[in-house]
């Protein structure tokens, strides 16, 4: 499993989760995938996304919601009342990118599969067509490549209860395989999309979601074999049913096993849905300060955080959205040099902690950051860490932020005094990594 550089370095992207159920906009904040009883899933599902199918199981609260409020109107509707009258593609990418985002990766067919492009086999029954009559896909693209930042495509190859088999997922256990189409008409509507996507936007990261059809399975070694002739840095992620992977990834605390990898990505939303939920209030939603520390905590690990965001269906960030990654790129203005261009320092070498304080380390070829929060005041704004003998020169610490800060080597480390380390939000304190010891 090998990634290009600018992957393993990109450490931070934004995911895009926009579609016509952004215009419901609406489901249970009932909480993250891993945590769920997934008895509770479907019927009661966080995903603002998974509308369609959500709002289909009786008795469910989506399906009195969409009864009452939407009148069971057809889902298609929802396509054209989506106008995106406000979308402004380079706002959001100037957000993402000083919120120090390296890469975007936008649903271009999500389960419902109403593709954001004018995509083969849809008939009029795209954004081009229809509801914002732009190709979304390409506005996006264009935007975020202007920006410097890296483009990739999400493709719901597992699930599209339009063009596959309709069945409402109504239980795991009752539905085969989540009621796939495995047939060789989908694999080959399916094939002929994912290459179109190629072709017209050489997407730097090929995101497919839920899997691949059965009857396509044959297919995908000529088009991964396309894709990287078409796109030499391109990378491919794992949700293929095991066809190919050069990353590995996780999804809030589901698979988290799948971050022992070499290279790996965890997503998830800013909430508890990827699209837009109306639903949502800030008891729900990350703050600044727990998106910077699940950031810091992904990279001290050597993963890549790809934090979504759902747009509204008007085109614009939801505000409290908006106020997350205002809140990130405050803190990455003065802390960009230990995220950036670093990797895990030697689990051995030095004691991260989950607990009080909150301990996180990372490190370039000549130095170590040390990322400290949550400090208690009985501490009177000491720490202890536990580095390996001799590792860091205490002499060269230095607070990222430019407050004062002081190191004393102790027997079992080095020992921090410094203001204001009880935040939520990480102080950094970079050390000289001492040529006396290789630390990995
Ligand atoms: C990004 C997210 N993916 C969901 C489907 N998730 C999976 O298929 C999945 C999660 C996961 C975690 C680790 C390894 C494989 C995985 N597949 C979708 O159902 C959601 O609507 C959303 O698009």
């Amino acid at each position: 499993m090998t990634v290009p550089g600018w992957f393993s370095e990109a450490k931070f992207g934004v995911f895009i989760h926009w579609g016509p159920y952004s215009v419901p906009a609406w489901a249970e904040p009932t909480g993250e995938l891993g945590a769920v009883d997934p008895e509770m899933w479907f019927a009661h599902n966080p995903y603002a996304e998974w509308y369609w199918n959500t709002s289909q199981i009786e008795g469910s609260p989506a399906y009195e919601h969409h009864r009452t409020v939407h009148g069971g109107r057809p889902y298609d509707d929802f396509l054209d009342a989506w106008q995106a009258e406000s979308f402004d593609p380079a706002d959001w990418i100037e957000l993402f990118a000083r919120a120090g985002a390296r890469y975007v990766v936008a649903t271009t067919k999500h389960h419902d599969g109403v593709a954001l492009w004018d995509a083969p086999g849809t008939g009029t029954r795209n954004t081009v067509h229809r509801g914002p009559h732009r190709d979304l896909i390409a506005d996006l693209a264009t935007a975020v490549r202007a920006r410097g930042l890296r483009f990739g495509a999400y493709y719901s190859g597992g699930l599209d209860w339009y063009a596959g088999r309709r069945a409402v997922i109504r239980h795991e256990d009752l539905i085969d395989d989540y009621g796939r189409p495995h047939e060789a008409a989908y694999a080959a509507y399916a094939l002929r999309q994912v290459r179109d996507l190629i072709d017209r936007y050489r997407p730097d990261v090929l995101w497919n979601d839920i899997g691949w059809p059965d009857a396509g399975m044959a297919d995908l070694p000529d088009l991964f074999a396309h894709y990287y002739a078409t796109v030499p840095e391109g990378v491919v992620n794992d949700r293929w049913d095991g066809a190919h992977a050069d990353y590995l990834t996780s999804e809030y605390q589901a698979n988290r096993q799948n971050e022992a990898a070499a290279h790996w990505e965890n997503c998830r939303g800013i909430g508890l849905s990827f699209g837009f939920n109306r639903n949502e209030g800030p008891e729900h939603l990350l703050d600044p300060a727990a998106a910077v520390r699940l950031l810091v905590d992904v990279v001290s690990r050597g993963g890549n955080l790809l934090l979504n965001v759902g747009p509204k269906a008007d085109g614009t960030l939801p505000g409290e959205q908006r106020a997350v990654l205002e809140g990130i790129a405050s803190w990455t203005a003065a802390h960009a040099g230990a995220v950036y261009a670093t990797r895990p320092l030697d689990p051995g070498a030095a004691m991260s902690h989950d607990g009080t304080p909150w301990i996180r380390w990372t490190r370039d070829d000549d130095h170590a950051y040390a990322f400290l929060a949550d400090v208690p005041d009985s501490a009177r704004g000491q720490v202890l860490l536990k580095t390996g003998p001799g590792m860091l020169d205490p002499a060269t610490a230095v607070r990222l932020d430019g407050r004062p800060v002081r190191a004393d080597a102790v027997p079992d480390g080095i020992v921090v005094t410094s203001a204001e380390l009880g935040a939520p939000l990480p102080t950094v304190v970079r050390f000289a990594l001492t040529t006396s010891r290789s630390v990995d």
